[in-house]
């Protein structure tokens, strides 16, 4: 199905949705409180806040590995539990997350997704090798899929975590930081697997910090620390005044402006707002006032995250 194939009704049926959710350690730590959104399907939502503001943290309550203390999750209209029973939910976690040392081929990592499919003796049928070598193939890691994962780069381990994602044929797909140590080609090659999986009515849920990436594929942005900030289409979340609250003292912000940018009387300035990877970037008259300054609004675009890049460098 192409992107102009997407429907309005297509986008509106319920992705994800959570009602009032509290997640509360075993010593007693309140990760989040009072967490509430919704999310369509045929969607991608970033997922933003400071570090430990409870981004995995969510998505391991969505993915039922920690116990909800409060609220409720629905996944495809579904109880979160009868939809993970179903397949419908893939995680591709954190780099940190997962022990590399542990000795598995590549192709074995991606037929982990497989299993949900398999019965009990987990024996991989045809389809299941079939799907695997797709899924390998799609992230363009096919003829890596007999070297062990340990060896591989951290791009690379990305990709093979996206394609037993993929095997999988989860509905919903969750992605903690994908692009944390991927070099820019990964990065757009991650980018552009997503928008066509969203292509295909999926949802996927991204937490990241490259701050520039967002308005370029994501169409919804959930600001968080500890609750929802903010939640909604991503020109609504993404203004300077909500990554503010959201950052507060962590966020590094420039302004460049007169005879630092200019060597004319032009008026417009740079401003850079970044927690320190990929940047976000507002350009125009009124980028250094604060005054609601939105990605998709006339002057006040920002550089693609392309150009934001350079003007960090
Ligand atoms: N197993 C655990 N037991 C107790 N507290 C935990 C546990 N895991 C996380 N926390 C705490 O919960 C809070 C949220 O952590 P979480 O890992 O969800 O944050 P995060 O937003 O994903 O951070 P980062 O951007 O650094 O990955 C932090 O204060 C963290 O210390």
């Amino acid at each position: 199905m192409t992107e102009a194939a997407r429907t309005p009704e297509a986008d509106a049926l319920p992705g994800i949705v959570a009602r009032d959710v509290a997640v509360t350690y075993r010593n007693g730590h309140t990760a989040l409180s009072g967490v509430s959104f919704s999310i369509p399907q045929g969607s991608i939502t970033a997922l933003v806040g400071v570090n430990g503001s409870g981004k995995s943290t969510l998505f391991k309550a969505i993915m039922g590995f920690v116990p909800l203390a409060s609220g409720t999750v629905t996944i495809l209209g579904q109880p979160a539990g009868r939809a993970r029973d179903r397949n419908a939910v893939a995680y591709v976690p954190q780099a940190e997350d997962v022990d590399w040392n542990f000795p598995i081929l590549v192709e074995d990592v991606v037929m982990m997704g497989r299993y949900g499919h398999m019965n009990v003796l987990r024996i991989p049928r045809r389809i299941d090798r079939e799907k695997v070598a797709a899924a390998l193939d799609r992230v363009g890691m096919a003829d890596f899929r007999k070297r062990q994962i340990g060896e591989l780069s951290g791009g690379q381990k990305k990709r093979v975590f996206l394609a037993r994602a993929l095997a999988q044929e989860g509905r919903v797909i969750l992605l903690d930081e994908p692009f944390t140590g991927v070099d820019v080609t990964t990065e757009e090659a991650i980018v552009s697997l997503l928008r066509n999986l969203r292509a295909e009515g999926r949802v996927m849920l991204v937490s990241t910090h490259n701050l520039g990436s967002v308005p370029e594929f994501c169409d919804r942005a959930i600001l968080i620390n500890r609750t929802i900030l903010a939640a909604g289409p991503t020109e609504a979340v993404f203004t300077r005044a909500n990554l503010e609250i959201a950052f507060g003292g962590v966020l590094r912000h420039f302004v460049l402006g007169g005879t630092d940018l200019h060597d004319d009387a032009d008026q417009r300035q740079v401003t850079v707002i970044t927690d320190d990877e990929r940047p976000f970037v507002f350009y125009g008259e009124d980028g250094v006032d604060g005054a609601a300054s939105r990605p998709s609004q006339g002057p006040a675009d920002p550089i693609p995250a392309s150009r934001g890049r350079e003007a960090r460098d």
